[in-house]
């Protein structure tokens, strides 16, 4: 099949790449003219395992082109795919001017009648919305239907996901567009559920706002580990043993960050709002989460003065195997060491670029071992195995006090008693402290 994929970000590019890796004849558009030239390149603007390598195999075998001009995009293109972005404004709703301006764009360039499929994720209804949208902007003759196709790929195993994911959603109401996204996805061999546009459009929102429950409530869970002695470690593997619970999603830590948890949650609230519903186990879910970016700071300066002392901060993305930095709870927790006054100094094995951007005023080290050379205090918090792998013995030779914040619960506790470092967790005992003791 011929099809145009609108959006070149973590989700066209992956959704443009794995169908010219299908064998469908794929066209790439942004209106980022500098993306399309370093991809044209075969270089990418993220850093996303596994892609770049398929890029470049779909590029040379001539599956996949990448453009910024309309007209060759558009003209006789009948499949479209719509991945641009959706960021929230300010009061949390979600910003559908760059959807809007794709589908207008769309719109004075089509030939042909075409079927619009929607990957990014939209408040219910606004598929419908954008097909009378267009409706009124297109020529005489020519007509478009929409499809919802949300995506649920997950950034730092997007390829992954996108040949082997749980399922995929489809909202239609067309037959035409049912059987032909159908036969799109078939040789995938994912299971594939059908539905109206607005059910697919809110299964998109409800199964992320289901996630980041998750995570608020075993975080949640871990504050009260903490103060009662019990260790959400273990609490979280007894839970996930039951399959009705299931094990995922249970790791506790400084909170969810990411493009999109904390823009859905919001966005969805405002969904609910619009039709006067107050969704309030969503806003208490926001509202922990919030809270539990700030507590590896707040634990620490229940032991430590910050100020002045030299602070190692060991991952800046919001998760490993990802330069994302949209959200990260890293950036919470950096200016809450610099406002304490911290001299901190921060190491991430790919965030770096997008994080100097954001906070020239961290000092920027080259490895994780630069960073934690004379530290007084040392705060782990992004997973990635190059940081987890450090053994617990290079933070007593290299630190000058061996104090470990641990946002992601990396270490065993007998780990951190042997290694005789003071280690503090979340949800779990301290190590190292013996003032501090259980309410
Ligand atoms: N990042 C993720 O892991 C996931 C994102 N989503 C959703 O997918 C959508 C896209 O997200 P990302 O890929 O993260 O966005 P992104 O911000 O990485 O990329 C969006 C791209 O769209 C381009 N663009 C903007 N307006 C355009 C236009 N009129 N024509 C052509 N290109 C245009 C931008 O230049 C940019 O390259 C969002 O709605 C997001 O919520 C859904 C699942 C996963
Ligand atoms: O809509 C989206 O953009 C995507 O959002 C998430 O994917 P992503 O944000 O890439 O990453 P996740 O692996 O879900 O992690 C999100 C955040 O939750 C945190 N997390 C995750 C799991 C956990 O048990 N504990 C926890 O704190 C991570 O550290 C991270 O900050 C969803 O998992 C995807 O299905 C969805 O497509």
């Amino acid at each position: 099949m011929h099809v145009t994929v609108v959006g070149t970000g973590y989700v066209g590019l992956v959704t443009g790449v794995g169908l010219a890796k299908m064998g469908h004849n794929v066209i790439c558009m942004d209106i980022d003219h500098k993306k399309i030239t370093a991809l044209r390149q075969g270089q990418i603007p993220i850093y996303e395992p596994g892609l770049q390598e398929l890029m470049i195999e779909c590029l040379e075998r001539g599956t996949l082109q990448f453009t910024s001009d309309p007209s060759y995009a558009y003209q006789y293109a009948n499949l479209i795919f719509l991945a641009v972005g959706t960021p929230q404004h300010p009061d949390g709703t979600a910003n559908l001017s760059y959807i809007e301006s794709a589908c207008d764009t769309i719109a004075a360039h089509l030939t042909e009648s075409a079927l619009i499929v929607t990957k990014s994720t939209v408040p219910v209804g606004t598929n419908e919305r954008l097909r009378a949208r267009m409706a009124k902007r297109l020529p005489t003759g020519i007509e478009v239907e929409f499809a919802s196709n949300p995506e649920f790929l997950r950034e730092g195993s997007g390829i992954h996901d996108f040949f082997h994911g749980d399922r995929i959603v489809i909202g239609t109401e067309n037959e035409k567009a049912r059987l032909w996204l159908q036969e799109l996805y078939e040789p995938l061999e994912i299971p594939m559920f059908f539905t109206d546009v607005r059910s697919s459009e809110m299964i998109k929102y409800a199964s992320n706002a289901f996630l980041a429950t998750k995570i608020s409530f075993i975080n949640e869970i871990a504050n009260i580990c903490q103060k009662t002695g019990a260790d959400v470690e273990a609490v979280a593997r007894g839970m996930g043993m039951d399959m009705r619970i299931g094990s995922q999603f249970l790791k506790a830590g400084v909170g969810y960050g990411g493009s999109c948890f904390p823009k859905d949650t919001n966005a969805l609230v405002q969904i609910a709002g619009d039709v006067k519903h107050d969704f309030r186990l969503l806003k208490a879910v926001i509202e922990v989460n919030n809270q539990q970016q700030e507590v590896l700071v707040e634990m620490a300066e229940n032991v430590m003065m910050l100020t002045g002392k030299k602070v190692a901060l060991l991952g800046l993305s919001f998760k490993p195997n990802t330069d994302d930095i949209r959200e990260a709870p890293s950036i919470v927790i950096a200016k809450r060491l610099l406002a304490a006054g911290a001299i901190v100094r921060a190491y991430d094995p790919q965030a770096m670029g997008n994080m100097k951007r954001v906070l020239p005023d961290l000092l920027y080290t080259s490895a994780a071992e630069e960073a934690l050379q004379d530290a007084d205090a040392a705060f782990l918090v992004t997973e990635w195995k190059e940081i987890i792998h450090i053994p617990l013995k290079r933070y007593v030779e290299l630190m000058k006090t061996p104090r470990i914040f641990d946002g992601r619960n990396v270490y065993s506790l007998q780990e951190a008693l042997e290694a005789g470092v003071e280690y503090y967790s979340i949800g779990r005992k301290a190590i190292g402290n013996e003032t501090l003791t259980t309410q």
